[in-house]
């Protein structure tokens, strides 16, 4: 679904930005601290309700300001606009409009604008906690599977419950056996929509990565969070004492991990910082190349492509990524470092941003 049109306000230094993207591929050229992140930022806000950069939503609006606000018309599967905004108050509150209704939540806006993002802090998916690949994977299975997001709201709020209870104190196995058990069918179902769709992500990803780097050989493990010849009915009943003990929940799909080995054991410790990028990569197109063929398209961002990848490795992410035929946004400092030879069929707009304003540039006036 892509954006025909985005209109920025009071976004980090974008006072107000207004342009009409290409469905296909844009390039934003400008110098540091011109502006180009925040385009990304603000077209991630509009998916996400938050920002890629901080957690701290007063960071991105404007200095001065009490709202930040990002609107678009997107194109649905039928071709016809919808359009869709998010305000987002210094105070904290946020408001969703879908064609011009007040919108429950945010993951509405999530369903219709799926944006995966590529970006210099990429390799952190793995480097950083389990929780950054929990979130990698549960993004990819709330757009893979329709009942997903229900069964893991439901697992969460029992989780948090039982947790809540064994922090207090004084619970008896035979008390906290008979909460458990809606904490064991809800976690079996997120655990089972988890597993089947690592197993489904799983040729994509190593396809992607072939083409970016035909040498490395990695493979990806996921770890459900207990021992994966016990249902988590035995996991949770063989661990209630010990859990009355901890004061938590010890083990579950909470410790669920994405690993990723190479030959010499996990790709973080034996795979340079590049590889690790390409790596993470190859995950995020991967994941993407799976949605398009489910009919669902996506937009990917790619912020600062030089700081990502070498000038070899930028031609074939951007040749991966024109193949996919989705739309994309590229950054960059310079127009050599986003140097492609896009094809002739791909319409490619050139916009070059300068303190907070943004402008098509020469190079834009392709013909269609
Ligand atoms: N809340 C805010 N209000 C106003 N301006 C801000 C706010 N937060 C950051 N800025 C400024 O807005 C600009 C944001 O730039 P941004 O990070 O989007 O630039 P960029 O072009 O991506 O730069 P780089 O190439 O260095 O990554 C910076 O000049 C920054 O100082």
């Amino acid at each position: 679904m892509p954006l025909v049109r985005l209109d920025i306000s009071h976004v980090r230094n974008l006072a107000s930005v207004r342009f009409e993207p290409s469905s296909q591929v844009n390039i934003i050229i400008g110098e540091n601290g011109s502006g180009k992140t925040s385009v990304l930022e603000a077209i991630h806000l509009l998916s996400f309700g938050r920002s890629f950069r901080s957690h701290k939503h007063k960071t991105y609006i404007q200095h001065e300001q009490d709202s930040c606000l990002v609107f678009a018309q997107l194109h649905n599967e039928h071709g016809r606009p919808t359009p869709v905004g998010l305000q987002r108050h210094r105070d904290g509150q946020i408001e969703v409009r879908i064609q011009g209704e007040r919108a429950q939540s945010v993951i509405e806006l999530a369903e219709r604008l799926p944006v995966q993002l590529i970006n210099p802090d990429a390799f952190r998916l793995l480097e950083g906690s389990p929780s950054v690949r929990r979130q990698f994977i549960d993004w990819g299975v709330f757009h893979f599977d329709g009942s997903f997001i229900r069964a893991w709201r439901g697992w969460q709020k029992a989780l948090k419950q039982r947790n809540t209870l064994l922090r207090r104190g004084k619970i008896s196995p035979s008390l906290l056996a008979a909460f458990d058990q809606e904490l064991i069918r809800l976690g079996e179902q997120v655990n089972g929509s988890r597993k089947a769709y690592v197993e489904r992500l799983t040729p994509y990803f190593l396809q992607v990565l072939s083409v970016l780097n035909a040498e490395l050989a990695v493979s990806l493990q996921f770890y459900q969070g207990w021992d994966s010849q016990k249902t988590l009915q035995m996991a949770v009943e063989a661990g209630r004492e010990r859990d009355i003990e901890l004061g938590y929940t010890h083990s579950g799909p909470q410790r669920a991990d994405l690993r990723v080995k190479s030959a010499g054991g996990d790709a973080l410790d034996t795979l340079s910082r590049g590889q690790q990028k390409l790596v993470v990569s190859a995950l995020k197109i991967a994941q993407g190349q799976l949605l398009i063929e489910m009919g669902r398209p996506l937009v990917f961002l790619v912020d600062d492509l030089p700081a990502e990848l070498d000038a070899n490795h930028r031609q074939k992410l951007c040749r991966l990524l024109e193949s996919l035929n989705s739309q994309i946004f590229i950054t960059s400092v310079g127009p050599d470092t986003t140097d492609f030879t896009w094809a002739d069929t791909t319409d490619v707009r050139h916009f070059s941003m300068n303190n907070g304003e943004l402008s098509l540039s020469s190079k834009g006036f392709q013909e269609s």
